[in-house]
């Protein structure tokens, strides 16, 4: 069973600019507040949105199908709870704010969650280009959502300045994430 989000993505329609910490937002608002470089090195003292201080900011895109937990990991990852129970696809773009602080320097990582649904690629792949990092996700249960990242890198490449630095960069194989996986391994094996 599942249930679809609101049609501003999974919350609120603000700009990133304008938003508070989260920065969930509608695709047209995204488009128009998102930044020409992806890295940005504030004069310090500099303040997120959400009002802490931080020194450096690097924008990380989620990349991956729908489903296989980008939504989950960010929430996990910025409030430490796991969206548990029904699934909420993800419409257009969304983004959320962490200031992490990282051998005293104060790391602000603008968090993009992309819509995994393929009606909202030309939506999402917009914002590859300007991002210092890509997470590829894929669910390890399910061996479509990895033959896709591969064919997403392959074809991305050679789009995007971005994902051609990125891929030279790291060695094969590249730095997936395995979601999906504490309940599901002992059953499903994917072969790469
Ligand atoms: N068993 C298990 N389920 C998970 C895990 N992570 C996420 N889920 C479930 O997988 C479903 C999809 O999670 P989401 O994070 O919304 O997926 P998504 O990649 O954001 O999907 P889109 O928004 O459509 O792109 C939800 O029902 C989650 O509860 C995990 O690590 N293990």
């Amino acid at each position: 069973m599942s249930r679809k989000k609101a049609v501003k993505g999974k919350g609120s329609s603000k700009s990133p600019k304008a938003s508070p910490s989260s920065g969930r937002t509608s695709r047209g608002l995204a488009a128009a507040a998102a930044p020409s470089s992806g890295l940005v090195y504030p004069s310090r003292p500099s303040i997120s949105n959400s009002g802490e201080f931080y020194d450096i900011a690097f924008k990380v895109m989620l990349v991956g199908d729908s489903g296989v937990g980008k939504t989950c990991l960010l929430v996990r990852f910025k409030d430490g709870a796991f969206l548990a129970g029904s699934f909420i696809s993800t419409v257009g773009i969304d983004f959320r704010n962490k200031v992490m602080n990282i051998d005293a320097v104060k790391v602000k990582l603008q968090i993009w969650d992309t819509a995994g649904q393929e009606r909202f690629r030309s939506v999402t792949h917009a914002y590859y280009r300007d991002a210092n990092a890509l997470l590829l996700l894929y669910d390890v249960t399910n061996k479509a959502s990895f033959d896709n990242i591969r064919q997403l890198l392959g074809v991305k490449a050679a789009e995007h300045q971005m994902m051609k630095r990125w891929t030279h960069c790291v060695s094969v194989p590249h730095p997936l994430l395995c979601l999906q996986c504490f309940s599901l391994l002992s059953t499903h094996t994917i072969c790469t």
